[in-house]
């Protein structure tokens, strides 16, 4: 089992999110730098919200996307990194000395040309050590409310993923990724305590959803559930939910945002997930007799 200890987390509910990369980079340097001064003590992690580096939509992701050319397990020096992005995160991350999750942005393979909306990972010395991409395309279609097809432009990821920290196990996925409980199952299973998704919800299945499906995922597997939109933009072609949360084991709500720019902070307790599995063993009654157990092979 990895080590549990407390640490805080800072979600980055980022505005201003415009045409300009230049220009989304810079601010988001700024809030990061903000995240980390901004509280009674550093935070050992910051987030940043789903495709912060340019606006929300199919049509954007072929313009915007970077080559990152990160394989896991293989040295990557970002020095010689091809993305912008990646090498703004990775400063910001040595700069203020604190794991960064960089919510998303759209990455172009240079090998197979093919799209995808993939969250890169950086500890506090700035070295990119993860990354996830979205796994379930954000397509849907309910009439007369919202139509999306992520898949016009993007391919999904073939991978689940999570990186370890001196505090905690960290697993990722990417919005539409929390509608699948298997994802969030099989992440615990391998011992996350902690799953991250940079989000974006909008003003349809917002209301509906978000806070649900974080809490629902937190409770089916009695970990820490926490999500990272933008902030609400009414400007912009897409508008997010934003109220960026963190739900504990038990399924309570213990830090939520409003709809505009805002960073919160939340002390992760490991002693919640302690109380939430010994008073409810569900972690211990599983009956792997009656069904299988989807987080081993098949
Ligand atoms: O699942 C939803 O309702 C929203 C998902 C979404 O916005 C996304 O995957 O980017």
């Amino acid at each position: 089992m990895s080590v549990f200890k407390p640490f805080t987390l800072a979600l980055i509910q980022l505005g201003s999110i415009g045409a300009e990369k230049t220009a989304n980079l810079q601010h988001a340097r700024e809030m990061i730098l903000k995240a980390a001064a901004g509280y009674t003590k550093k935070p050992d992690v910051i987030v940043l919200p789903e495709c912060f580096n340019s606006p929300y939509g199919h049509v954007h992701f072929p313009v915007y996307a970077e080559n990152i050319g990160f394989t896991p397990g293989k040295p990557y020096d970002v020095a010689q990194s091809p993305s912008a992005s990646v090498k703004m995160l990775s400063a910001a991350a040595k700069e203020v000395g604190a794991w960064l999750i960089g919510g998303s942005i759209p990455e172009r393979d240079a090998a197979t040309d093919r799209i995808y909306n993939t969250c890169t990972v950086y500890n506090p010395n700035g070295d990119l050590v993860a990354t996830h991409r979205k796994v379930h395309l954000f397509d849907i279609d309910i009439p007369g409310k919202i139509k999306f097809k992520e898949s016009e432009t993007l391919t999904g990821g073939t991978t689940m993923n999570f990186f370890d920290t001196e505090f905690a196990r960290i697993g990722l996925g990417i919005c539409y990724d929390i509608r699948f409980p298997e994802l969030a199952m099989i992440s615990a299973r391998k011992g996350c305590h902690v799953l991250v998704y940079p989000g974006a919800f909008n003003l349809t299945t917002g209301p509906l959803h978000w806070e649900l499906l974080q809490r629902a995922r937190a409770v089916d597997n009695q970990v820490y559930v926490s999500m990272c939109s933008p902030a609400r933009d009414l400007s912009a072609g897409y508008h997010a939910w934003g109220h960026s949360m963190v739900v504990d084991p038990m399924g309570q709500v213990v830090g939520e945002a409003g709809e505009g720019e805002e960073i919160i902070y939340t002390d992760i307790e490991p002693g919640r997930m302690e109380t939430a599995r010994a008073g409810i063993p569900v972690t211990r009654q599983r009956r792997f007799d009656v069904y299988r157990d989807v987080s081993l092979p098949n």
